[in-house]
């Protein structure tokens, strides 16, 4: 059975997540205590694919999880999933004074308001994951953790201190499977493409990296810098927009900025969770590129435009 890894240890949101996106296949789920190490051991061929959070409608990106797609060899997302969150706080038995509280950066970022509110005097700490602040509270190493809901079932022994919280009663994490490079997933006519492209320290760089997209009609529904950590001022730019490697207009776009960038990064073309169609403006059908494709070589040929 294909084995597949997540950020771990058991009960965390990304657990749940590896659920949604494995269900159309046998997978043996395996833990990891980092992002990073779950995509390590996807490019050693350890396990076929990792589901990791990428970003959330709170908290903004995962930077874990950005940084580890950029660096190493490359992966790709081949299915996406979205999770509402909302969030439980788990304590020992008889736990009265809560004077420390541990999370994932992003649940704390989530519940600062309930925590501020509820437990004002609780020093806050940072855990690898969720449930692995559930497992450090019931070590005795914090008094309560920030958890998903499903936690308490790998947690039996601790109870509820709070349940359903969320400062924001909408958040949605959105997590992708990641693989090895290989052949994309059919297009659905509702698919995003990743990548992650770097430019040149130049005026209007970005501008125009943006503008290869709108010119083609191109709806960017995602950009996010990270520092390329090689030189001050230098980013790396991940961008998500509708649509699929296999059509045309992705395809020319891309293509237009593997002649622009110092670097591009395929991350994936993916059915989006939403299944919401791309939007074409009929300059940039599929229909019109060929033809005007067609226009050029029948040109080259030697026909009369
Ligand atoms: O720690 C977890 O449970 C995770 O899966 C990461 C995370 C944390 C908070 C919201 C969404 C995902």
């Amino acid at each position: 059975m294909p084995l597949v890894a997540y950020l771990g240890p058991r009960g965390t949101f990304t657990e749940q997540a590896s659920r949604c996106l494995t269900d159309d296949f046998d997978a043996e789920l395996v833990p990891f205590d980092a992002v990073s190490q779950a995509l390590r051991a996807v490019r050693t061929g350890e396990v076929l694919a990792a589901a990791v959070p990428v970003e959330n409608s709170v908290e903004g990106s995962v930077p874990a999880t950005l940084d580890a797609l950029s660096a190493g060899d490359p992966l790709v997302a081949v299915r996406e999933a979205m999770l509402p969150i909302r969030f439980d706080v788990l304590v020992r038995p008889g736990t009265r004074d809560v004077r420390s509280v541990a999370s994932h950066p992003h649940a704390l970022g989530q519940v600062r308001g309930w925590l501020a509110e509820h437990l004002p005097g609780a020093e806050v700490r940072v855990s690898g994951s969720t449930a692995a602040a559930a497992a450090e509270v019931l070590a005795g190493e914090h008094d309560a953790a920030v958890t998903a809901p499903t936690a308490i079932e790998e947690y039996p022994s601790l109870v509820r201190l709070a349940e359903g919280i969320a400062d924001l009663p909408d958040a949605v994490t959105r997590f992708l499977l990641l693989r090895r490079p290989g052949i994309p997933p059919e297009p659905t006519g509702a698919d995003r493409t990743s990548i992650a492209a770097v430019i040149g320290d130049e005026v209007g760089a970005l501008t125009e990296l943006l503008a290869e997209l709108s010119l083609r009609g191109i709806n960017l529904s995602r950009i996010e810098s990270r520092p390329t950590k090689d030189r001050l001022g230098e980013y790396r730019f991940f961008l998500d927009f509708d649509g699929h490697i296999a059509d045309a207009r992705i395809g020319d776009a891309l293509s237009a900025l593997h002649r622009r960038c110092s670097e591009v990064r395929f991350l994936g073309s993916y059915p989006k969770a939403d299944r919401s169609p791309a939007t074409v403006r009929p300059a940039a059908s599929e229909q019109v590129f060929r033809h005007s494709a067609q226009w050029v070589d029948d040109l080259r040929a030697g026909a009369i435009g």
